[in-house]
């Protein structure tokens, strides 16, 4: 702790990225000087003195107050409501000439004007040419074109992110389509499993056994104090690639990536975490590149404790409406965490309800082709983990809600395929518990294609994580009781597909209404092209996120999973429906989000979840009002 000015400085405020955070700031008698870790001397780092506890109280950021008065910081209002105010005030400090370049919340590069290159010490610092964003992202974009592997183009993005925020976010924003691929599914599967070898930089916080006990002051060491959402994973069950331990950090960086670009989440209120209890993965341990802890996984008791210090360290630091995304999770622990917490946190997981609302969208808009409610629709699901099993749920209820048949008896209209075949009644004593609703009167059936043969559904369902298991002969079965078979091979990344886009197109003769996890270019099949949609949840977690966020709601409900299937849904043009598209395009996607958030927010405040009061008269345009802008603020 040291002093300046009479104000008091904790370590912790000053070291690492520091931010700005009021209007009212005070600019410590300039060219006063004193370096990010605390030690006064540095030249290249002024100081700006605030008090977090004048801040107003919009939940997200506000980017009506564009121009920094003072100096270079985040001065917009934000959520103090969940500040511990034991560590406020804070302190923050804010990098100019040289150290401002380096700074990626700060950084404009090129686009620092001739009053900010004369004002925050960059003259000589930068060459004489002043460019727009427009032109800086016209340039990163000709320059990751230039790479041909996805990965080089994926560390690209990285670096860019590294370097400057809010130029990587406008280029994700302004190019969504082309570059989901390569921050997502499938590029970042490849990331996480080469993630040792690629490391540059750490991002996200790292959180494993040997933080046990102290992971409430690791959370302090992250320069952020004002978390809304918290991606974390434990990396057993890394997309459809499996135990991918410590490295699975991608995936938490990727997604929140996404919710910042899809849903306009503010970055700095975005926290990525990865546990690390070990990993079973054998080529990982033995790995000399390996970033992660090397042992075996924790279980148990050991696992459990974690996890516990780490929920009820993050509800201290940030308070009850901070937002859990669990992220692929193993289904052992995945099930149970949600079950566990989600009565006394805000807590989602992706793939059990994120992946199921995705799909039900997909399936609400794919009745407009093929007719007919979706309770008179028979669903196969290959693979009855969390995907597959929330996914049936969610059509289950939503199926209960339409026609008001009790649960039980919709659950009947849909079957599951695991590992050992149909699931069904004689196995009820060995089926892990999540399986246990879809055990139903069938003889045992072994294989997939005999169990489609069998049940004849009109929907089936990929979850598997194992790629190329809806054969030709699968399809063909599909395709000769169905005039038009809906099929989703949801498992990713692209490798772990259980069919392609062209082998669904070709196998069912054009006939197929067609979904993947992760995407497919368009496929020409008897001189007519066929363009699939990708039944992802990352046209779910965002808006939905943004959503719990606007109303300051402090659970999650079934209900809000309902309506975010909705909102999608009713996303679909007519112009989409003629090309048998079942989800809107990529591009549109902040739009939608804002409709999926309003949807959230509005069943939040009717079911007496929302803190957020009044409600806002028009949740579309407020959620729209709060989301992100990447423009460059001017400091003056
Ligand atoms: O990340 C994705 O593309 C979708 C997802 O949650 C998963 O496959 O686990
Ligand atoms: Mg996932």
């Amino acid at each position: 702790m040291f002093s300046l000015n009479g104000s008091s400085f904790t370590n912790n405020s000053l070291s690492g990225v520091s931010r700005c955070l009021t209007q009212s700031s005070r600019r410590v008698s300039a060219p006063m000087v004193v370096a990010a870790n605390g030690k006064p001397g540095d030249r290249n780092v002024s100081v700006l003195v605030e008090n977090a506890l004048t801040e107003s109280a919009a939940p997200v950021e506000k980017e009506t107050k564009s121009t920094v008065t003072g100096g270079v910081g985040d001065v917009y209002g934000e959520d103090s409501a969940t500040e511990d105010q034991s560590i406020t005030p804070w302190t923050l400090s804010v990098a100019s000439g040289y150290s401002l370049l380096r700074n990626p919340h700060y950084n404009k590069g090129l686009a620092f004007t001739e009053r900010e290159r004369d004002s925050h010490y960059l003259r000589g610092l930068l060459p004489p040419v002043v460019v727009s964003h427009d032109l800086q992202v016209k340039k990163m974009m000709n320059s990751i074109r230039q790479y041909d592997v996805p990965l080089q183009r994926y560390m690209a993005m990285m670096d860019l992110q590294e370097m400057n925020e809010r130029l990587f976010y406008k280029l994700l924003i302004d190019n969504v389509e082309e570059l989901l691929p390569i921050v997502y599914t499938p590029t970042v599967g490849e990331a996480c499993q080469k993630y040792g070898s690629i490391f540059r930089r750490p991002q996200g916080l790292f959180i494993s056994l040997k933080e046990k006990g102290k992971i409430h002051e690791v959370l302090k060491n992250w320069p952020e104090k004002k978390i809304q959402v918290i991606v974390v994973t434990d990396g057993e069950r890394i997309l459809g690639l499996g135990d991918l331990g410590c490295q699975g950090m991608g995936i938490p960086v990727g997604k929140l990536s996404l919710y910042t670009a899809l849903g306009g989440i503010r970055p700095s209120a975005c926290l990525p975490v990865t546990i690390d209890v070990g990993t079973n993965n054998e080529n990982l341990l033995n790995n000399e590149f390996y970033i992660g802890l090397r042992r075996r996984r924790a279980t148990g008791q050991e696992y459990a404790e974690l996890l516990d210090e780490f929920m009820y360290a993050v509800k201290q630091n940030y308070g009850e409406k901070v937002l859990i995304q669990f992220e692929d999770f193993a289904n052992h622990n995945a099930f149970d965490l949600l079950a566990k917490y989600g009565t006394s946190h805000l807590v989602f997981n992706d793939d059990i309800q994120g992946t199921a609302s995705v799909v039900l969208a997909g399936l609400m808009a794919a009745l407009n082709l093929v007719g007919g409610t979706l309770a008179e629709h028979t669903f196969l699901f290959l693979g009855a983990g969390e995907a597959g099993t929330g996914i049936a749920e969610l059509i289950a209820l939503e199926m209960s809600k339409q026609t008001g048949i009790p649960l039980e008896e919709t659950r009947k209209k849909i079957w599951m395929v695991d590992s050992k075949g149909l699931i069904v009644k004689s196995r009820m004593e060995v089926l892990q518990h999540f399986k246990r609703p879809w055990a139903h009167d069938h003889e045992p059936v072994k294989e997939l294609v005999n169990a489609v043969k069998s049940i004849k559904p009109t929907v089936l369902i990929g979850s598997s994580g194992a790629g190329r298991t809806f054969t030709k002969e699968v399809v063909q079965a599909m395709a000769t009781f169905n005039e038009k078979p809906i099929i989703f091979a949801l498992s990713n990344p692209t490798s772990q597909s259980e069919c392609t886009a062209e082998e669904a197109y070709t196998w069912s003769e054009g006939r197929a209404i067609f979904a993947s996890g992760s995407p497919f270019a368009p496929v020409e099949y008897n001189g007519k092209v066929y363009a699939s949609g990708q039944a992802n949840n990352a046209y779910i977690f965002p808006g939905f996120g943004l959503g719990l966020i606007i109303s300051g709601a402090i659970r999650v409900h079934d209900d809000m999973l309902l309506v975010a299937s909705e909102a999608l849904a009713e996303q679909v043009s007519e112009e989409n429906f003629e090309k048998g598209l079942i989800y809107p395009p990529f591009a549109n996607i902040r739009k939608i989000s804002a409709h999926i958030a309003a949807k959230v927010a509005a069943k939040a405040y009717e079911l007496g979840l929302a803190t957020r009061l009044p409600e806002p008269k028009n949740l579309v345009e407020y959620a729209e009002s709060c989301m992100y802008s990447p423009a460059y603020r001017s400091y003056r």
